[in-house]
């Protein structure tokens, strides 16, 4: 072996073995804790900056320095993480992506607070704890992985630590002390993390925003290793550190050369984009928390005090108008966030990427340095810039067709580390770039008002894409997203339009912020900005455009009037708290308000019932009625009334005449799924007709619901067809099964809390192939909800209510086949009544049904005709009387 390639492998060697340190470390925490650890690489940093600290300041020996640090500070933050800021999270039964927030919350937190402690400035003189060969390292690596291996293998700690993750509260029930183990589980990971940071910190830039980036790039390694196997994470972490090593050998020529050379520089954030984006996303059921992002409706004069707010800096002069410059752009940017995030309920860490983008495209457009565009005047370019950035946005949309949660956030986080890597930090992308103001706006105070016009460009733009049925569509999409495609809304082109509209916005935001500068500064738009911005938007209101404008200033002015760090460190906090407050900060703060205040009862608004937390009070309020007065009111088959005359609503919202009920509308034929090797369907056929009550029904795991989910679109069949009027629909996914008129509910209720009744009726019938006005009004009528409860929030509403919410939303997009999956459940008996009543009546009038139900009673009471089923076969079938009898029921009867 050639001295050079020895000497590059045992170089690649080190880098690796702090890779796989880190590997190692996420893996521990994440495997008993169920978090991944953003702030990994956050706590790397603090500990060499506490070793730092205690050897050249304090002038204490490397050996205490290093005991302190890496024996009590390190596992000790570890500890303290757990007890005070994760625990009472699993405590609260939190969503998983709430402890995706606040671990974004502690990344900023740290970051804040060392910049603050130990000033923003990059150190060089962090003392060298191990020598610089890698196989002191290696061997501290191999040693760890080994004993952590052995300890989850042999021990009685190990088998607790699996039974915790296989199931927490079957292991809780087991008398395991599951928070003992998620302690031993942040201790050592941030032990991992210190000793990281320690063994790093000699040869990089310490300073609070590089090294724990630094070590987030390599988060690749516990990804690559599915975030469970340790000899993995330590194999690829030292496979990659000495390829990147031997590959900067390479001396690439021609136009590829840059390129080529970032890439081989920069293996670490390769393998993030190819573990992020090509492999299974890790955690990906995930979503984002929805209690970050409850509507809360501003008024009015709210919006007057924050335009006097915006105003006030133009009385300002000096540095400190200076300074505001930077506020419009940046609440621009976290516009972006709102719309995507916000509204979306899309996880994006990498909207500083689009911001940078706008902001280098603009002055590359401005230069005449774009390739095969002339030099634009300032506002020009910035536009163009704007729609070349655009389209960017599908890639952070793409990801997130198939990824949420976790998932999504890595792949938005590496393609944020990407763009900063392989453009920002390039010479030949911004060397010798500078940003001009338009003529006639070089001055603070002219540009301000320049700034302020597109401000609120962008304010109506959000506006516009928050209201009405694109508005809608989005909440309904981010508040459950199955049951927005089983409303017909299109999600995958909506998501991609929310993150396409984003990428513009923050484009827009980051050239503004540019010219405020006077420059390209790639630090401005730094990926820890972006988890900074994330975390800023969420903690204020994700879905609250004054949230954004709020957040933008507390950034900038904090970070103005103080030492740098306090803005970081005061987001920081507030992320970690966010999910103890259900509902966000405002609803934080009118709990507070509300319990100093006297106990009177509660208006029937929205805003009462939301401030007082108190989601139940529509039931009592309510007029207590049959809750479906359908019986009254169908039509002339039920009632001998004709649809819409009398006064009486029609039984479904779009009149019809029922087809003859001996044709099927629906048919599966040979249905065959598989789950793995399991086969959960057998060749299934079924007919559903016109005007036909249809019921499956059979034991637990017979495959009903995936007999369902075929039909539904929410599963493709291995084999066998699915017709609609004989059109082959088998391949047609969910969305567009309903356009066509199939309409489902689910077992667990979809509606879209954040929305009101009224909304969640309007996101069905305006996605569907209705274009009936009337339809909602129809609907709400015929099922009872066109009282007062029709202009509540459906959060906390109670089941029976919802689930006629849930019908009526269905209805109004006037399916000609309806699917319910076990509509009984959580309905007491006069409420199961009334629904027999609606589905008879829509039976009558011309639908095709399909019941799957394990109420038998129910179902002998309802049914044309009963199919049992049985290990993924149909068994039985006939009327219901003699179905249900031959069974043993006595439902029949
Ligand atoms: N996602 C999945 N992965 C693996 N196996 C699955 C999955 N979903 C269902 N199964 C298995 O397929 C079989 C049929 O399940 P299915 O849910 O369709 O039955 P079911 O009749 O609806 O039962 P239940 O009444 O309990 O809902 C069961 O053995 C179940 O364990």
């Amino acid at each position: 072996m050639s001295s050079l390639t020895y000497d590059l492998t045992l170089a690649g060697l080190s880098v690796g073995s702090a890779a796989a340190l880190t590997g190692i470390g996420l893996i521990v925490t994440y495997r008993s804790t169920g978090v991944l650890n953003f702030a990994h690489g956050a706590i790397a940093m603090v500990c060499a900056y506490a070793l730092r600290q205690c050897v050249v300041e304090w002038g204490w020996p490397l050996w205490l320095g290093a005991t302190v640090t890496l024996l009590v500070l390190a596992p000790g933050l570890g500890v303290v993480l757990e007890r005070f800021v994760f625990r009472p999270l699993s405590v609260l039964g939190s969503d998983p992506a709430q402890t995706l927030v606040a671990s974004i919350g502690v990344f900023v937190l740290l970051v804040g607070g060392a910049a603050l402690l130990w000033g923003q400035g990059a150190r060089d003189d962090a003392p060298e704890l191990v020598p610089d060969e890698p196989w002191g390292q290696l061997a501290v690596v191999l040693v760890l992985a080994a004993g952590v291996a052995a300890v989850v293998r042999w021990t009685r700690f190990g088998r607790e630590l699996r039974a915790v993750v296989d199931d927490r509260r079957l292991a809780v029930l087991g008398g395991i002390d599951a928070d003992r183990v998620a302690a031993a589980g942040w201790a050592f990971g941030s032990f991992t993390a210190g000793l990281t940071g320690v063994l790093l910190a000699p040869y990089v830039r310490l300073d609070p925003y590089g090294l724990p980036l630094l070590v987030m790039e390599v988060v690749a390694v516990a990804v690559a290793a599915r975030m469970r196997s340790l000899p993995v994470a330590v194999v690829v972490a030292l496979g990659i550190g000495v390829a990147q090593s031997q590959l900067t050998r390479l001396h690439p020529s021609g136009w590829g050369e840059p390129l080529l050379q970032a890439a081989t520089t920069n293996l670490f954030v390769v393998a993030l984009l190819v573990a992020a984006l090509v492999l299974p996303g890790v955690g990906a059921r995930d979503a984002l928390p929805r209690t970050a992002t409850a509507r809360v409706p501003t008024p009015p004069g709210v919006w007057i005090v924050a335009g006097v707010l915006f105003l006030l800096p133009l009385g300002l002069a000096g540095r400190d108008l200076h300074t505001s410059v930077q506020v419009p752009a940046l609440a621009v940017i976290l516009l972006s966030l709102v719309v995507v995030t916000g509204r979306g309920g899309q996880i994006s860490l990498g909207q500083a990427a689009y911001a940078g983008l706008g902001a280098l495209f603009m002055a590359l457009l401005a230069a005449g340095r774009f390739p095969g565009l002339p030099a634009l005047p300032e506002l020009a370019a910035l536009a163009v810039a704007v729609v070349l950035v655009a389209p960017l946005g599908l890639l952070t949309g793409w990801p997130a067709i198939g990824r949420r949660g976790l998932a999504l956030a890595l792949a938005t986080f590496a393609i944020g580390v990407g763009v900063s890597r392989f453009v920002f930090a390039q010479p030949y992308a911004t060397a010798g770039l500078s940003l001009g103001r338009p003529a006639g706006f070089d001055g603070d105070r002219a540009y301000y008002v320049l700034e302020l016009v597109l401000l609120a460009v962008a304010l109506l733009a959000t506006h516009a894409l928050r209201r009405g049925r694109t508005g809608r569509a989005l909440a309904a999409m981010r508040d459950h997203e199955a049951g927005a495609q089983a409303a017909g809304v299109r999600v995958p082109s909506l998501k991609l339009g929310a993150f396409v509209a984003g990428a513009a916005l923050a484009a827009l935001g980051g050239g503004m912020l540019g010219m405020g500068l006077r420059a390209f500064d790639a630090a401005a738009y730094d990926p820890v900005r972006g988890l900074l911005w994330f975390a800023a938007v969420v903690v204020l209101g994700a879905d609250s455009t004054l949230g954004a404008l709020a957040a933008a200033a507390l950034l900038v002015g904090l970070d103005a009037g103080t030492r740098g760090g306090v803005a970081a460190a005061l987001i920081g906090v507030l992320a970690i708290l966010v999910g103890r407050f259900p509902g966000g900060p405002y609803e934080a703060l009118r709990t507070v308000a509300d319990r100093l205040r006297p106990r009177r009862t509660p208006a029937l608004t929205p805003t009462g019932v939301r401030a007082r937390g108190l989601l139940r009070p529509a039931e009592p309020r309510e007029p207590r009625r049959a809750p479906v007065p359908v019986g009254a009111t169908a039509t002339g088959a039920t009632a001998g009334g004709a649809p819409g005359t009398g006064g009486r609503p029609p039984a479904s919202p779009v009149p019809r005449t029922p087809p003859t009920p001996s044709a099927p509308l629906l048919t599966a034929r040979r249905l065959h799924a598989r789950y793995g090797g399991f086969t959960a369907l057998d060749g299934v056929d079924l007919d559903l007709s016109p005007g036909r009550i249809t019921a499956v029904v059979g034991p637990n795991g017979a495959g009903k619901s995936t007999l369902f989910h075929c039909l539904a679109g929410t599963l493709r069949p291995a084999r066998g067809t699915v017709r609609l009027g004989g059109r082959d629909i088998t391949a047609l996914p969910a969305h567009a099964r309903t356009r066509l008129g199939i309409a489902r509910t689910f077992q667990q209720l979809a509606v879209f809390p954040s929305l009101t009744v009224a909304e969640n009726v309007r996101v069905g019938a305006e996605q569907g192939r209705v274009t009936d006005r009337g339809a909602v009004e129809r609907t709400l009528r015929l099922l009872g909800l066109d009282g007062p409860v029709r202009a509540l929030p459906a959060a906390g509403l109670p089941t029976g209510t919802l689930r006629r919410v849930e019908l009526a939303r269905v209805l109004a997009g006037g399916p000609r086949v309806l699917l319910l999956d076990e509509p009984a459940a959580g309905l007491d008996t006069a409420e199961v009544a009334a629904l027999a009543r609606v589905l008879k009546a829509l039976a009558a009038d011309g639908t095709a049904l399909l019941v799957v139900e394990h109420d038998l009673d129910l179902v002998a009471g309802l049914a044309d005709v009963v199919h049992v089923m049985n290990a993924g076969r149909i068994v039985a079938s006939g009327p219901p009387g003699r179905v249900l009898d031959a069974l043993g029921t006595g439902a029949g009867r």
